[in-house]
């Protein structure tokens, strides 16, 4: 059973239509892939999905629950990373954690997760005074303490340096080795090429592919008489969007 069903969802803000007919499916240990131009609708479908915000018109279903109706019990099962989702300087990160594990029913050992994550020796450290790349550690860390079933992570490594957004990929890796289903929305065709099983494609509200990235790669190719193609030729040819971060 999917772990995740999205159907011809449509969420409006007074007259701007953000998702108009988004559709797809998210299996259970996947690490799942949403793309998109800047305002296609990604961060409102995970929102919507997540039971942060209300939809207008579709069906949606998370571990079989809606979020509009089950919203209090999604929120033990899906841990949600949003883009700048700031925490105040001052805050340490041991205090951070233990302050968003007391949200939790269940939450896992916060301690552990430092160790995972490789934050051990920054655990009295202020949030103010982190890297970027410790930053997006910390919000990963913050995503997982309530020990989700799904993790949905948007934008994790937009900001990073190269070396830091390659220790983000294994860390993702090793979340869904651990047996959590991993939704991520990226702008990097490299990061969604690499790490995600399958992708949706969003345009302007719109679904208009999910596949395997090597699908829409070998379909580019022989579409376009391509002998190398990558991602992004097929996200181009799929939005004839350049590539916004
Ligand atoms: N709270 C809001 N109130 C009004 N309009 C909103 C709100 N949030 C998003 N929108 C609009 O809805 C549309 C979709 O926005 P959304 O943030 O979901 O897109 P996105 O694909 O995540 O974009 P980006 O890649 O820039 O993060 C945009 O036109 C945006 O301006």
């Amino acid at each position: 059973m999917p772990v995740i069903e999205i159907s011809n969802l449509r969420k409006t803000y007074g007259q701007t239509v953000a998702v108009s007919d988004v559709s797809f499916t998210v299996d259970s240990g996947e690490i799942f892939g949403i793309l998109g131009p800047n305002g296609a609708g990604k961060t409102t479908t995970v929102e919507v999905l997540s039971g942060l915000r209300r939809r207008d018109g579709g069906t949606v279903r998370v571990l079989g629950k809606d979020p509009d109706r089950d919203g209090a019990e999604l929120r033990e099962l899906v841990g949600v990373q949003l883009q700048e989702s700031e925490l105040p300087e001052r805050i340490r990160v041991w205090e951070a954690l233990d302050l968003y594990s007391s949200f939790y029913r269940k939450p896992a050992d916060w301690r552990e997760l430092l160790d995972v994550l490789g934050l051990s020796a920054r655990r009295d450290a202020r949030y103010g005074t982190l890297s970027g790349g410790q930053k997006q550690r910390l919000s990963i860390a913050l995503a997982l303490v309530g020990d989700p079933q799904v993790a949905v992570l948007d934008e994790l490594t937009t900001g990073l340096d190269p070396a830091a957004r390659r220790e983000t990929w294994a860390l993702i890796e090793s979340v869904r080795n651990r047996g959590v289903t991993v939704v991520l929305v990226t702008h990097f065709m490299d990061e969604a090429e690499r790490l995600c099983d399958r992708v949706a494609v969003i345009d302007a509200g719109r679904t208009v592919a999910v596949d395997k990235p090597a699908a829409l790669i070998a379909k580019v190719q022989a579409e376009r008489g391509l002998t190398r193609a990558t991602l992004e030729d097929a996200y181009l040819a799929l939005t004839g969007h350049e590539i916004g971060v």
